[in-house]
């Protein structure tokens, strides 16, 4: 029996998954959400059904706790699937880490030194890591960065045409997020169309509250939409994604908003939050449907946004096989699939619209059988890959 934990943190949730690794089972999962407010949620799922549970959790230790008891109450007993280790997602590992890492104290020292980079995730990253080393401590623990599938990028991809010895020292360059779910759909999208990794050219769109667009060369990153910080690209649930520096100048000027105000801003308060007064897409596409006008317009910025990362990355992969969608958004939204693919016959993108309404689940081809570049949606699984790493590394 080797079973590994995997947790998941997230700026104010986190999720958790135990899988028995010889078979890849999941003995169980949960999430724990809304960390800080005064309303906290918990949902732990095993083999026989899911619990939940509505309590204020102050911070991700408590989090952590309370996945704990849900375990103890609910079972699969952890004493009997003692975790042979223990995986973390880390969002940024900046330069210093390409690959999953056993957690060391230099280790944390260097992932709370990048936090001025990702303030809104490493340092939840950090709690979640030392919260499970308390309750896990003779097991090794694995940090598997987000940043690390992006190492591919070529300098004229990361480099942001500013002053080059400011750049280098203060670490301004490309990045890259999501990169644990951009590897893992790029290989199972390779794997669904029987074709050899080495030779695919995709395009991941990961959706979620956080999204960001990969160009996968031949299994290799070859360009993100994601920068320094999970900040720029997109339009996000909160995050506004692209947009010219000199707003900021400007705001400042006008409103005297200071440089921290602006980052809540463009970070918290931005995106179709900002635009329409919804964060969370399922209530947004349920107004727009309704006729509200804010949200239809928001709904036309991030589809507009969308496409256009599209037309960019087919031309820099120079051949296209397959647009995959993912995460929250990508895997449940038809409408979203469908509007940003829209009018990309010139590409040789054409979406099937019974396929892509179907409520089925599982990676599924979603384009006609006469579309040049498969569209698939696959599920992402961060959990999974992470675990996959984790036992490597141990
Ligand atoms: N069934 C659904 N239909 C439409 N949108 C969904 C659905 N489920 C989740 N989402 C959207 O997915 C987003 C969250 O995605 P997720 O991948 O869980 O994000 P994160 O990991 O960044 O928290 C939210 O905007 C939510 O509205
Ligand atoms: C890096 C990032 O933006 O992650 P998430 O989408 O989970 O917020
Ligand atoms: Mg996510």
């Amino acid at each position: 029996m080797s079973a590994i934990l995997v947790v998941n943190s997230g700026s104010s949730s986190f999720k958790y998954q135990l899988i028995e690794m010889t078979t890849e089972e999941v003995l169980a999962s949960g999430l724990v959400e809304r960390i800080g407010d005064e309303t906290g949620h918990s949902k732990h799922s095993n083999g026989q059904g899911s619990t939940e549970l509505d309590l204020p959790i102050r911070d991700h230790s408590q989090g952590f706790q309370v996945m704990l008891e849900a375990f103890r109450a609910n079972g699969p007993s952890l004493d009997e699937h003692p975790p042979v280790a223990v995986g973390h997602r880390v969002v940024h590992g900046g330069k210093r880490f390409f690959e999953a890492t056993v957690v060391t104290e230099l280790v944390k020292i260097n992932i709370q030194d990048l936090a001025e980079l990702a303030p809104l995730h490493n340092p939840a990253n950090l709690q979640g890591i030392e919260a499970a080393q308390k309750a896990f401590p003779a097991v090794p623990h694995v940090a598997v960065f987000d940043t690390a599938f992006h190492s591919t990028l070529s300098p004229a991809a990361y480099t942001y045409a500013i002053d080059k010895e400011l750049a280098e020292r203060h670490r301004v360059r490309r990045y890259g997020f999501h990169g644990t779910s951009h590897k893992f759909v790029s290989e199972a999208a390779a794997e669904f169309l029987g074709r050899p990794l080495g030779d695919t050219k995709t395009i991941v769109l990961h959706l979620g509250n956080g999204a960001s667009a990969c160009a996968v060369s031949d299994g290799k990153s070859v360009e993100t939409s994601m920068g320094m910080t999970p900040l720029e690209g997109l339009v996000m649930g909160t995050r506004s994604g692209d947009l010219d520096p000199a707003v900021l100048f400007h705001l400042h000027r006008k409103t005297g908003q200071s440089f921290d105000d602006l980052d809540t801003l463009l970070n918290r308060g931005s995106g179709i939050l900002g635009l329409s007064g919804h964060g969370d897409m399922r209530d947004m596409v349920a107004a727009a449907n309704a006729g509200d006008v804010d949200s239809q317009a928001a709904l036309d910025v991030y589809l507009h946004r969308l496409k256009q990362y599209v037309g960019a990355y087919a031309a820099h992969l120079g051949r296209l096989d397959a647009i995959v969608f993912t995460a929250g958004v990508g895997e449940n939204t038809p409408l979203i699939r469908a509007g940003a693919l829209e009018g990309l016959g010139i590409l040789g993108i054409e979406i099937d619209e019974e396929r892509n309404a179907s409520p089925e689940r599982g990676p599924r081809l979603i384009s006609t059988d006469a579309s040049r570049v498969a569209v698939l949606v696959i599920p992402t699984n961060e959990e999974l890959e992470i675990a996959r790493q984790t036992l490597a590394v141990i």
